[in-house]
């Protein structure tokens, strides 16, 4: 059910191979189509891929009125709960512009300007995760970004997915469209007669929708394509082997290729967590998934000690890293790549996945060595302020100069001589 492996098993585990040629040139041929046919390509091919003949591709007030009503109340309140921590959270991270004055009167400085249009991709139906709609959204709109826009497939009857529709207006999303897979991406990355063209696209899709993606790179920015969701919990022999199984199979059951992988030093601990797995599997709903990926993607690693659990967790850079051992503050100066971290055995990763705060869309597949998670971050871009005085050009000119003449540039050199030569900066002086 789950392998037990060496560490050189584990640390040699292949990435998933990724090549689609045949999905690729649908995607090709889609984003063609859009651009040259806009809005009346976005119809044809809802038709052709969503089975509805659309009269209108925006979300209308009444729709979104329709949806409230379709939703329980615990529902809102728990989401509206969740979006009101992620905000705040996300508040933290925003870093505002900066100027600092030398004493030779120049000013140098930093400024922090959000995107000024993002598009987030929300899957079909139930594929969708309302909580996914906030995680996306709302750094978006900490952020500062004035244009908020979603798109996402129509169910067969021509609606939205309710919770998705609910999630969206909670978060603050702007306008909604109903058009999914590579079409929607097209038109969020060149625009159409309704869909105007976006500085950014995030969000989860399938195969269509991450090779659109990619695609559009460059044309537009996007986030990073999400890889299947993983875990990886570190444990010693007094973790709590009811809440370890818990926490693997709470990864597990996301997909067949989630990865759920324990490592401890406890080899008592590891044989009471397959026990413990095999318990609670049988009474899961999701019990497919969640078997196939423990069978094809799970392992248990018995490690040396802490330490080498550490230096192998460090290794995979897993999406998510859990800590249920004794005084996890005192070994957090260990984690060097994870997307993130959860302490003791209050923190499982499913109240990070919806309420703590944190931002649940993080980078997967190893990508945490270099990557960061969602946050503000991703919406805002960096204008850098130079602010010369006189005394400053007049002393780093030269050197300017020595500079540009050995790279073969004359008229970067030019462009400083000539104040230097006229003695005058400028006719403000
Ligand atoms: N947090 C997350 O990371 C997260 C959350 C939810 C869902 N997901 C992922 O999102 C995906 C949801 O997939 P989905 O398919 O249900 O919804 P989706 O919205 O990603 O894709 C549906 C669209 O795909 C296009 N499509 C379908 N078949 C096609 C074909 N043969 N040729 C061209 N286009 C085609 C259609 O335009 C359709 O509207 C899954 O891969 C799931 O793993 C991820
Ligand atoms: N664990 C997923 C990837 O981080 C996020 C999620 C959404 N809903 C439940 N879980
Ligand atoms: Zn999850």
């Amino acid at each position: 059910m789950i392998a037990k492996v060496t560490r050189d098993e584990l640390t040699k585990r292949k990435r998933l191979e990724s090549r689609h040629p045949k999905e690729e040139q649908v995607v090709r041929e889609i984003i063609q189509s859009v651009r040259e046919q806009g809005d009346s390509a976005l119809y044809r091919l809802t038709e052709q891929f969503d089975g509805v003949r659309l009269s209108a591709l925006q979300v209308t007030p009444e729709e979104i009125d329709d949806a409230w009503s379709q939703v329980e109340e615990d529902f809102v309140q728990a989401l509206k709960e969740a979006a009101e921590r992620i905000r705040s959270y996300h508040e933290k991270q925003k870093r505002n512009s900066w100027f600092e004055p030398a004493e030779d009167g120049t000013i140098l400085g930093q400024l922090v300007r959000p995107l000024t249009r993002v598009g987030v991709y929300v899957p079909g139906g139930k594929a969708a995760y309302p909580s996914t709609v906030l995680m996306n959204v709302i750094p978006a709109f900490v952020a500062g970004v004035p244009e908020i826009v979603m798109v996402t497939p129509p169910l067969p009857d021509g609606t939205v997915y309710a919770p998705t529709l609910v999630a969206a207006y909670i978060a603050g999303v702007h306008t909604v469209y109903k058009v999914g897979g590579a079409q929607a991406i097209a038109a969020l990355a060149y625009g159409t007669e309704t869909i105007k063209q976006v500085d950014k696209i995030v969000g989860p899709g399938n195969i269509y929708v991450a090779l659109a993606k990619q695609a559009v790179y460059g044309q537009v920015d996007i986030d990073s394509i999400a890889g299947p969701s993983d875990v990886t919990v570190i444990a010693d022999e007094k973790a709590n082997p009811a809440y370890v199984a818990a926490d693997l199979l709470a990864q597990a059951e996301h997909d067949p290729l989630a990865s759920a992988i324990l490592l401890t030093p406890s080899s008592r601990l590891a044989e009471q967590v397959v026990v413990e797995l095999k318990r609670q599997l049988d009474s899961l709903e999701r019990k497919e998934i969640a078997a196939r990926s423990l069978r094809d993607r799970g392992a248990i690693c018995i490690t040396q000690d802490l330490n080498e659990a550490f230096a192998i967790a460090n290794q995979i850079a897993p999406e998510h890293l859990e800590l249920l051992i004794e005084s996890p503050w005192d070994w957090i100066h260990q984690v060097k790549n994870a997307g993130a971290v959860f302490l003791g055995q209050y923190s499982p990763e499913a109240v990070g996945d919806y309420f703590a705060g944190p931002n649940h869309v993080l980078p997967t597949e190893g990508t945490a060595r270099f990557f960061s998670g969602l946050g503000v971050d991703s919406f805002v871009k960096r204008v850098s302020v130079v602010a010369y005085s006189r005394e400053a050009l007049f002393r780093d000119g030269p050197k300017v100069m020595t500079l540009a003449h050995a790279e073969g540039l004359g008229a970067h050199a030019a462009s400083i001589s000539i104040r230097l030569e006229t003695g005058k900066v400028g006719e403000w002086d």
